[in-house]
C-alpha cells in the first residue's frame, strides 16, 4: 500500500476516544465541541430551510455537540428547542458547560414533542454508546418525522455497524475527523443517510501515537500497474483460470475479468473439456493439456481456482497449485469444498493460497465455527486471514479485505447493481490480473474490489456480469486518475 494514508483511516469509537485524548493535549475538548456544534449547524443550514427543530441532547459529549449546534442555529434564526435526555441536563465536563449556555426554549423529553417537530437532531449517543437503546428512547426516535444524527445514529455501533436495540433511519449524519467503520458496514450504512465529515481541528500529529489498521478503500490506498515502454504480454501478467466441466461459464467470466483488468495473456486450463470453452473470445488460450503439465510451466504463476469447479475438481487441482507455489485466487468451489470440515482441515487445505474471495454465505459455511462468536465483519475477516495466512476478500455491499498482518480495508463504492450472477467470477479474474501484474496481494484485492465496484456505476441499468466486464478498462482508467 502507499505509505500510511491517514486520510483514509476509519477509527473505531475506542480508537476515537484515544485520538480525542491525544488531541486534548493541544486543543481543548471545549474547542473541539464548539467546532463540532458549528459544523452541525452549518450542515443543517445548508441542507434544510429553517423549520421547527428539536435537538435531543444525551448525557455525554454527543449531547454537548447538540447544545452547541442549537445555540448556533438559534443565532441563525431557526425556531429551535432542546430536550434533555430524560429531562436531566448533563452534569459532567464540557457537555454540562454547553448545556448551561443554552438559553433558548426547553422542551420535555416526550414522544409528543418529537412528533410535533419538523426536524429532530439526534444528539443522544455517539461514540460512547455502550448498550442497547431503551424502549422509551427508541420510541422517542421512532416518532421523528425526519432525523439528523450527530456523529452516528444513536443505537448504531460505530465499530461493527450493528444496531443495538434500535437506531433511526437518518436523513443526514454529521461526523467529525474521519468516518467510522459503522458508517459503512451494514446494516449501519442503511441508517446514516447522507454522510458529511468535518474537520474539527484534531491535529494530524495524533497519528504519530496511534496506529489504525482499517482504511476506507479507494485509489489513494494502492498503486495500479501501468504500461512501460517495453511492456509485453508476459510482463503485463499471465493468468490461468481452471475450467470446470459442469459450470464452464464461471471460468469464462473469470477469464474475461482478468483480460479486462489488463492481463497480458489469459489461459483457461480446460483439460479434457476444451470444447466447452472454445467459443470464448479469441484472445483467450484454451489449453487441453493435463493439469500437471500446465502447472509445471513456470510462466503460469497466477491462477484462479474455484469458479465453476466441483469438489472433486478442486481436490485434484488445488493441492497441485499450492504444491507448486503458485499465486492462487481461491473462489467459490475452492472454498465450499471445505464446508463442514474441521478448522485444522480447512487451514491445512487452504494455507498457501494467496487470497480467498468468499461472499458472506460461503464464508459462513466454511469458517462459521471459527468466527461464530465474532459480531464484527472486519474482525471475522482478520481472524480467518491470520489463521490461513492469506488475504481474505469478504464480499458484500460492505466488502472487507483483510490481510494476515491485521491490515483491513472497507469498500463502499459498489452499487447493488454488481450483485448479479457471475459478478464474483469476474472479480476473481480482476484480482488475479493485478497480482500477475506484480501488485502485492492485499493491494491487488483492494484495487480489484474498487475497480469492480466502479464497473457497477458505469455499466448502465441492471447490468449483467458481461456488462460489468466490458467496463473494466474504463474503470481501471478512472482508478488511475482518481487522485
Ligand atoms: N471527546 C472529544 O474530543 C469530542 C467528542 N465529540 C462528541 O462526543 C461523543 C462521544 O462522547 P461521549 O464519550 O461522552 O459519549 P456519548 O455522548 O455517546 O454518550 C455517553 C453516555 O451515554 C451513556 N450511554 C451509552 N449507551 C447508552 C444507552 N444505550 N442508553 C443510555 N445511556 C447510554 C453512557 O453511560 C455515557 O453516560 C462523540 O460521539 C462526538 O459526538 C465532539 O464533541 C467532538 C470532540
Ligand atoms: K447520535
Amino acid at each position: 500500500m502507499k505509505q500510511f494514508c491517514p486520510q483514509n483511516v476509519l477509527p473505531t469509537p475506542a480508537e476515537m476516544a484515544i485520538i480525542d485524548s491525544l488531541a486534548s493535549r493541544t486543543v481543548s475538548i471545549e474547542y473541539l465541541m464548539g467546532r463540532a456544534g458549528w459544523a452541525i449547524a452549518n450542515a443543517l443550514h445548508k441542507r434544510y430551510r429553517p423549520c421547527h427543530t428539536l435537538v435531543l441532547c444525551g448525557p455525554g459529549n454527543n449531547g454537548g455537540d447538540g447544545y452547541v449546534a442549537a445555540r448556533y442555529l438559534a443565532e441563525k434564526g431557526w425556531p429551535i428547542s432542546v430536550a434533555h435526555y430524560h429531562d436531566r441536563a448533563p452534569v459532567h465536563g464540557e457537555a454540562a458547560l454547553a448545556a448551561s449556555r443554552w438559553k433558548g426554549r426547553m422542551a420535555s423529553y416526550t414522544v409528543e414533542e418529537v412528533a410535533a417537530a419538523d426536524l429532530v437532531v439526534d444528539a443522544l449517543f455517539g461514540a460512547g454508546l455502550t448498550r442497547a437503546l431503551s424502549e422509551e428512547d427508541a420510541n422517542l426516535l421512532k416518532a421523528a418525522k425526519k432525523c439528523i444524527s450527530v456523529d452516528i445514529p444513536s443505537g448504531l455501533d460505530g465499530k461493527t455497524g450493528k444496531i443495538l436495540g434500535y437506531a433511526p433511519m437518518s436523513d443526514l449524519t454529521i461526523t467529525f475527523f474521519r468516518p467510522k467503520p459503522g458508517h459503512f458496514l451494514l446494516p449501519g450504512r442503511a441508517h446514516i443517510g447522507a454522510l458529511e465529515v468535518y474537520d474539527i481541528g484534531i491535529p494530524a500529529t495524533v497519528f504519530n501515537e496511534i496506529t489504525i489498521n482499517l482504511w476506507e478503500n479507494d485509489p489513494c490506498l494502492w498503486t495500479l500497474p501501468t504500461l512501460k515502454i517495453d511492456s509485453y504480454k508476459y510482463s503485463r501478467g499471465l493468468v490461468t483460470v481452471c475450467g470446470g466441466q459442469t459450470m464452464p461459464g464461471a471460468a469464462r467470466l473469470s477469464a474475461r475479468g482478468a483480460r479486462g483488468a489488463g492481463a497480458g495473456l489469459v489461459r483457461i486450463a480446460a483439460r479434457d473439456h476444451v470444447k466447452l470453452f472454445n467459443h470464448e473470445d479469441p484472445g483467450i488460450i484454451v489449453d487441453g493439456m493435463p493439469i500437471k503439465g500446465q502447472v509445471a510451466d513456470e510462466r503460469q504463476k497466477t491462477w484462479v481456482c474455484g469458479p465453476g469447479l466441483t469438489v472433486r475438481e478442486v481436490k485434484k487441482i488445488l493441492p497441485l497449485l499450492i504444491g507448486h507455489g503458485k499465486n492462487i485466487v481461491a473462489d467459490a468451489g475452492a472454498l465450499t469444498a471445505f464446508a463442514g470440515k474441521s478448522t485444522s482441515e480447512i487451514v491445512q487445505n487452504l494455507r498457501g493460497v494467496s487470497v480467498i474471495t468468499p461472499h458472506i454465505g460461503e464464508f459462513t459455511r466454511v469458517f462459521g465455527p471459527l468466527v461464530h462468536a465474532v459480531a464484527d465483519k472486519v474482525e471475522a475477516a482478520r481472524i480467518v486471514a491470520q489463521k490461513i495466512d492469506s488475504v481474505v476478500l469478504l464480499k458484500g455491499a460492505d466488502t472487507v479485505i483483510a490481510a494476515p498482518d491485521g491490515r483491513a480495508a472497507l469498500n463502499h463504492n459498489a452499487p447493488s447493481a454488481v450483485g448479479t450472477a457471475g459478478s464474483g467470477d469476474i472479480l476473481s479474474g480482476v484480482v488475479a490480473a493485478l497480482i500477475a501484474a506484480g501488485m502485492p496481494v492485499w493491494d491487488a484485492a483492494c484495487a480489484a474490489v474498487w475497480i469492480h465496484g466502479e464497473c457497477g456505476k458505469l455499466a448502465g441499468f441492471l447490468p449483467r456480469a458481461e456488462d460489468l466486464a466490458a467496463c473494466l478498462p474504463q474503470s481501471y482508467h478512472k482508478a488511475l486518475f482518481f487522485s
